[in-house]
């Protein structure tokens, strides 16, 4: 390639970027007459519209033709989304800490990188923080496709007046980083629980003899193996490259498609978009067959189970609850019946949110 083409091309560069870069801008005016609008209606809370965003990035997606993939695309204009709306106020959201957990890369995937973040320590920290007002929105983890269920995040939600309001789901890749130049020399591991699960297979293989240590957060985990030169972390690139940790062995979790679902956890449940998940929880007397019959409207309404899970009652000895998510929102015609005559036959029926399936 001459020069003058690379030139020539280069000049249509800058072109392109001068017309976004007006648009992009033209976009942030419009979105903030929408938050204008809503102000002097007093609507306040509608600020921000988990199932508009859905349905803007759902509606890109379709037209998209490429070269840039989907999820390029979801990504990009996430960003443009959360940048728009932090100029009317960044949105407050705390997730479960310190920087560089899954759960913060779960939550800026989620809102994109402009809110105002609150890293907090414990699932339970981040359900009371919203409660009380101190964040608009909470990110937790709730299930992880190796490890199964954060149980502590849905016996909270048992006890909790807020609403599932989204969900991220995220590909998790564990790595082993440390300050020491061979595996020998490293005695002891630290990582979350979960970490040290994920990565069992491995660790057995390659450090059996180091101890294993459970630590708050994989990013903890890192902290401390950053300062003694015989401890490694199981943890993310993020935590790593915060604490300046190299790492050692990249990828190391047992199941190659290791990912992790988190809740967007909110006051108020979105309205419908088309493409939605309920969440519920609910309990009937134990007899024989019980379960079934409380099931019995949803097959006969052709509804779609996608979880089922069971967690001992907070009521009693050997007596559970379950937790059901289901497609579809909770106002659509079909799934309000099925939830109608569920409700006649369970001794507990309460619905944890429904909310726009993630765009990913
Ligand atoms: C602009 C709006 O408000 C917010 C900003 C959005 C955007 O930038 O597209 C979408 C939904 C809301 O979170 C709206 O409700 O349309």
């Amino acid at each position: 390639m001459t020069d003058e083409t690379l030139q020539a091309i280069r000049a249509r560069i800058d072109e392109i970027d001068d017309a976004l870069l007006r648009l992009v801008n033209e976009r942030a005016g419009a979105a903030a007459e929408v938050a204008a609008a809503k102000e002097a209606e007093g609507r306040q809370a509608d600020f921000y519209r988990p199932a508009r965003e859905a349905e803007v990035l759902r509606r890109l997606r379709d037209a998209n033709e490429g070269p840039l993939s989907d999820e390029d695309i979801t990504r990009l204009f996430r960003e443009v989304m959360s940048a728009c709306l932090a100029l009317q106020r960044p949105l407050r959201v705390a997730f479960l800490g310190p920087e560089g957990t899954f759960t913060q890369e779960a939550a800026l995937k989620h809102f994109g990188h402009a809110i105002h973040s609150q890293p907090l320590q414990g699932i339970d920290a981040v359900f009371r923080e919203v409660e009380s007002g101190g964040a608009e929105y909470g990110v937790v983890p709730v299930e992880n496709s190796t490890e199964g269920m954060v149980t502590h995040t849905l016996d909270r939600l048992l006890s909790s007046s807020l609403q599932i309001v989204g969900e991220v789901e995220l590909p998790i890749v564990q790595n082993l980083a440390t300050n020491a130049t061979a595996l020998p020399e490293i005695t002891r591991i630290y990582s979350h629980q979960q970490g040290l699960a994920q990565c069992r297979l491995w660790l057995e293989t390659h450090a059996p003899a180091a101890e294993r240590i459970a630590v708050s957060s994989t990013a903890e985990a890192a902290r401390l193996a950053s300062e003694d030169s015989q401890a490694a972390a199981i943890a993310s690139d993020a935590a790593a490259e915060r604490y300046g940790l190299p790492i050692h062995q990249a990828s190391i979790q047992d199941g190659a498609a290791n990912s992790t679902r988190f809740l967007v956890l909110g006051h108020e449940s979105p309205e419908p978009t088309g493409e939605d998940k309920t969440s519920l929880v609910i309990a009937r007397e134990n007899r024989p067959g019980g379960l079934a019959g409380l099931l019995a409207p949803l097959a006969r309404y052709g509804l779609n189970m996608t979880r089922l899970e069971s967690r001992p009652s907070p009521e009693g000895m050997w007596e559970y609850v379950f937790f059901i998510d289901l497609m579809g929102h909770a106002e659509d015609p079909d799934l309000k019946r099925a939830l109608g005559e569920m409700q006649q036959l369970a001794s507990l029926l309460k619905t944890l949110g429904s909310y726009p399936r993630s765009v990913d």
